[in-house]
């Protein structure tokens, strides 16, 4: 998949929820006014495979995380999904990230952008110390994300917050998808280490993916373009 040409294209609008039908309304909305769509757990766990298919090319978030044998096997079940991105945690480690890469190229044929999740966007310095990382949330995304692109990730997921450092660090090579991104004055949430779209994008994200103040606006698609007029 190439970089993203218009401020449109860069935004990746989430489809998360487990309702068949809400999905394919927001889908129809949201098509004409993004560049992909996002297929996450919720819906996956709640619709499946069959339901996977967008009007626009999909960003797949399944964050898998297994040993490798694992998955590589479901990076090949997954494939015949043709998703334009699939995620996969970067803490699953190198061999991890080499087997999903070999199993998609071995497969032949278009691949999926292979993506490794860096620190979770809804981790701050608190949570990420209780997992036992002592180390700063951006000190922890860099080295996952070393590690995870010398091992075949084609790009990371990584907050708006340490996208400067990672150009600064890793150049154009990797792309950037940044979630964890909100609007000026609207609701954090679960996220942590958020800015604003503009923001991320100035700093040099590829990709922004954009939820709930999308989907939970009265008008996602007028929520969408005021994203859009942000960018440009
Ligand atoms: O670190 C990560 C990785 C993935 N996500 C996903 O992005 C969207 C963000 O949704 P909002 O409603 O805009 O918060 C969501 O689907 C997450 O699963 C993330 O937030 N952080």
């Amino acid at each position: 998949m190439a970089r993203p040409r218009s401020a449109q294209a860069r935004i990746i609008a989430a489809i998360d929820t487990g309702e068949a039908a809400r999905a394919d309304a927001l889908s129809a909305m949201l098509a004409p006014c993004c560049g992909l769509l996002k297929v996450g757990l919720e819906l996956f766990c709640a619709l499946g495979p069959a339901k996977v298919a967008r009007p626009l090319p999909v960003f797949l978030d399944l964050k898998l995380h297994d040993i490798p044998n694992t998955v590589a096997g479901a990076v090949r079940s997954l494939l015949p999904l043709a998703p334009a991105m699939l995620t996969l945690h970067a803490a699953g480690g190198a061999a991890m990230i080499a087997a999903a890469r070999e199993a998609a190229e071995r497969a032949g044929g278009l691949r999926p952008m292979l993506l490794a999740v860096t620190v979770l966007t809804s981790m701050d310095d608190a949570a990420l110390r209780q997992t036992g990382i002592a180390d700063d949330p951006a000190a922890q995304v860099l080295r996952l994300a070393r590690m995870a692109m010398a091992a075949g990730a084609d790009g990371l997921v990584c907050s708006p917050r340490e996208v400067a450092m990672l150009r600064d660090a890793l150049g154009e090579e990797p792309f950037l998808v940044v979630p964890g991104v909100r609007p000026p004055g609207s609701d954090a949430g679960d996220q942590a280490r958020t800015a604003t779209p503009a923001e991320a994008v100035a700093a040099g994200a590829d990709w922004i993916v954009v939820g709930r103040p999308i989907t939970g606006a009265p008008d996602p698609a007028a929520a969408a373009r005021a994203i859009e007029a942000s960018l440009a």
